[in-house]
């Protein structure tokens, strides 16, 4: 890895160390838009011997300062006497290397703090190498003391003790086990404590104050000791206050069956202890039966998890406390709730394909370092019922859904392989799932907004601990595409008092049944303006609506009244044409296209849907983002087991849409009906429901807000 480190080292060596040599070396652009915040494994460090502090400790340090209007950022010799923010005090012998960074550039961060530092490793005395006083300071991005840096990425808390100079830097930074490759082993993060001891209590406190700015500062009462040699006016300890925003508010939620069933193992082990350190004030529930999550995110006082939810398990789980939310009263305030993932279960496709974070250790320092990543919902609404469920990952039908049902039976004894397990025993007996399908495709409006919304987006810093309403949350906006009229219908619709979950008691886990024998010949029809097989006349046509995208309720219409839906036989035609007559009117009238057949998958996904078990490179829908407001629907034709097993293997690569028997469409909304008699498991983010009927998937207006930085390793 390219870092500005190696840059900065050769030109430090042209540095005179007594200040007299040239000034304002230019350094390249390579240089200036390298990215040093830093990955916690000293990165580069070896390579700055801009720090003199290292080869003989003394008085003087190096430090990195943005020099104001011109935006460009300069290296600095300065004194080092613990100033605060101590750029003013710069000496004259200053070298001023002039490096042009813009202000956009990623280099250092600003200094904030500088100091001599007396670092121990493993503890506060060390007989094979005693301590020796480095200088050492503290930038907005990192904390750099001697040869040694650490970014405050990694950083999750500072320990400091009353009465005393010492001070403890707990880190998490990722490591990776040397002798393994890094395409097959994986980085984790693992715990470094950093012990320092600074020249005198008052500046202890100091450092303290200003790392307070960026994580949390423990203070530890201990009971001064006497030293020999010292006056007893001497061990008074120096009233210097250390000031720390009190820790976030979170309710943390364990499901103990997920996964190998150690998740409350996990949490104890290795999560709370971080969040704890962190300042974190946790109240811990684990939940006792299946929709005990949801209940409890339906009911409680949100002043009890006013900063998240973090979730300690699987999709599933989640996906239970999103619905328990969404199902509220007062679902707009309970979604501006930030949800937190602690991965415990089998999949945790989620935070892995948003994230990429696969661990315990690593969600939790994302947590703890905060942050929010906006995420499209998607709603499953059941015409019969007018019940929605949500979901964050994926929602299918067919193949899959059949592999969860019957997954459920080797959870205990398979964990997370329960899904091979199954899968493999479905392939064995083949089943053929006959359906109905209508989909809304997504014009190039929304094609072309969604491209410009997510180059936005990557440009937002998102606020740590940002726990604001989701329209304040920089970066999130309502998508254009949504925001319009043309879905106020289903934003009403969606504010329906708790009837989202009617269809998510017990009936709806029960095992489907029925399963077509027989393989029809696939029917593909097009309804669109230029080709339509199934000729519709305009108002035939109008008649499609029934709340999916891009309808607009004429004047008066009352969006949620046609919630009430029904019609005799629960065809597509059937309820268009019953929301027609509630005063309908429908502006994407030739644009929905229709599939019917047998087929092995319908899968509508949110994002990526990676998943942990299977390789890096393995992807659902590799084009997709969990914030571009479209479903990505994937159609698998029925074309036997040899063809299915080569679309698993191909999505190892992410590669299985390129399969003749594959259909990849992004879309706006799919409007989807199992054939009579056919499986009727449905399957959203992992939990199974049963179809009964009609149902359309689309994004939600609005989005959820997840915890946490995508990792960069
Ligand atoms: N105490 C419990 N007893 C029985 N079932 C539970 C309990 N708590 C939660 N559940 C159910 O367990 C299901 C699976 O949970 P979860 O998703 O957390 O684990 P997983 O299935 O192992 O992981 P993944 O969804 O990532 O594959 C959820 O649908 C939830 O309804």
């Amino acid at each position: 890895m390219r870092t500005p480190w190696g840059k900065l080292g050769a030109l430090s060596r042209k540095i005179n160390p007594l200040g007299t040599s040239t000034q304002n070396h230019h350094v390249t652009d390579t240089a200036r838009n390298g990215n040093s915040n830093g990955n916690g494994n000293g990165l580069g460090a070896h390579s700055l011997p801009a720090v003199p502090g290292e080869t003989s400790p003394g008085r003087a340090g190096w430090s990195f300062r943005r020099c104001g209007q011109s935006g460009s950022r300069s290296l600095k010799r300065c004194g080092s006497t613990g100033k605060v923010n101590g750029l003013g005090s710069l000496k004259s012998g200053d070298v001023r290397i002039d490096i042009g960074g813009d202000e956009d550039s990623d280099l250092l961060g600003e200094v904030v703090m500088t100091g001599n530092l007396t670092p121990s490793s493993n503890g506060f005395s060390s007989k094979l190498a005693p301590p020796v006083e480095v200088s050492a300071r503290l930038t907005t991005k990192a904390f750099y003391w001697g040869l040694r840096c650490l970014s405050l990425e990694d950083v999750v808390a500072v320990s400091c003790y009353t009465g005393s100079e010492r001070f403890t830097v707990h880190s998490y930074p990722w490591t990776h086990t040397r002798w393994v490759p890094s395409a097959f082993g994986k980085s984790s993060r693992r715990r470094d404590d950093k012990h320092f001891t600074a020249p005198s209590e008052e500046e202890a406190a100091n450092w303290a104050n200003v790392f307070a700015n960026y994580c949390h500062v423990n203070v530890i009462k201990v009971a001064p000791k006497e030293r020999k040699g010292t006056s007893v006016k001497e061990n008074v300890a120096v009233d210097v206050k250390i000031v720390c925003k009190p820790g976030p508010v979170m309710l943390v939620v364990v499901n103990p069956l997920s996964g190998r069933g150690k998740a409350s193992k996990v949490f104890r082990i290795k999560v709370k202890p971080i969040l704890e350190l962190a300042g974190f004030q946790l109240k811990v529930v684990e939940t006792k039966h299946a929709r005990h999550a949801q209940e409890l995110a339906s009911s409680i006082n949100l002043s009890e998890c006013e900063n998240g939810i973090i979730c300690v398990g699987g999709d599933g789980i989640l996906n239970e406390v999103l619905n328990g939310l969404l199902s509220r009263d007062d679902a707009e305030a309970a979604r501006a709730i930030p949800l937190g993932i602690i991965p415990a279960g089998s999949d945790n496709s989620l935070i892995w394909t948003v994230f990429g974070i696969r661990d315990a250790t690593s969600a939790a320092v994302a947590i703890v370092k905060g942050g929010t990543v906006p995420t499209d919902v998607i709603g499953v609404e059941w015409h019969n019922t007018g019940a929605v469920h949500f979901g964050l990952t994926v929602a299918y039908y067919g193949f899959m859904s059949d592999v969860l049902e019957l997954s459920a039976k080797y959870q205990r004894r398979c964990g997370p392989l329960r899904y091979f397990v199954a899968g493999a025993l479905r392939l064995l007996c083949l089943s053929h799932y006959q359906c109905e399908i209508h989909y809304l495709p997504a014009t190039e409006t929304d094609l072309e907004s969604v491209h410009i919304d997510y180059a936005d987006a990557e440009n937002v810093d998102i606020p740590a601990q940002d726990s604001g309403s989701l329209d304040t949350c920089s970066g999130v906006t309502m998508p254009s595409r949504l925001s319009n009229d043309n879905l106020a219908g289903i934003v009403e619709a969606n504010t329906e008092p708790s009837s989202y979950i009617r269809g998510l008691d017990g009936k709806t886990k029960r095992n489907a049944s029925g399963r077509l024998g027989s393989s029809a010949e696939d029917a593909v029809t097009v309804n669109s303006a230029s080709s339509a097989p199934r000729a519709r006349t305009r108002s035939k046509s109008r008649s499609h609506s029934f709340g999916l995208g891009g309808m607009v309720p004429e004047a008066g219409a009352r969006p949620a009244a046609v919630g009430r839906r029904g019609s005799t036989d629960g065809s597509f035609d059937n309820e268009m044409d019953v929301a027609r007559t509630r005063g309908w009117a429908l502006e994407e009238e030739d644009k929905w296209e229709s599939r019917s057949g047998t087929y092995l998958g319908v899968i509508m996904c949110n994002h990526q849907a990676k998943t942990v078990q299977c390789m890096k490179t393995q992807s659902l829908a590799p084009g997709a983002e969990h914030d571009d407001g479209l479903v990505h629907l994937l159609l698998v034709r029925d074309v036997g087991r040899f063809k299915l097993i080569r679309f698993f293997l191909l999505m190892q690569f992410g590669k299985q849409l390129s399969l003749p028997f594959v259909e990849y469409t992004k879309a706006r909304a799919v409007w989807l009906k199992p054939g009579a008699g056919a499986h009727q498991g449905c399957g959203i983010d992992g939990e199974l429901l049963t179809l009964d009927g009609p149902v359309t998937t689309r994004m939600q207006p609005y989005q959820c807000k997840l915890i946490g930085k995508r990792q960069r390793f």
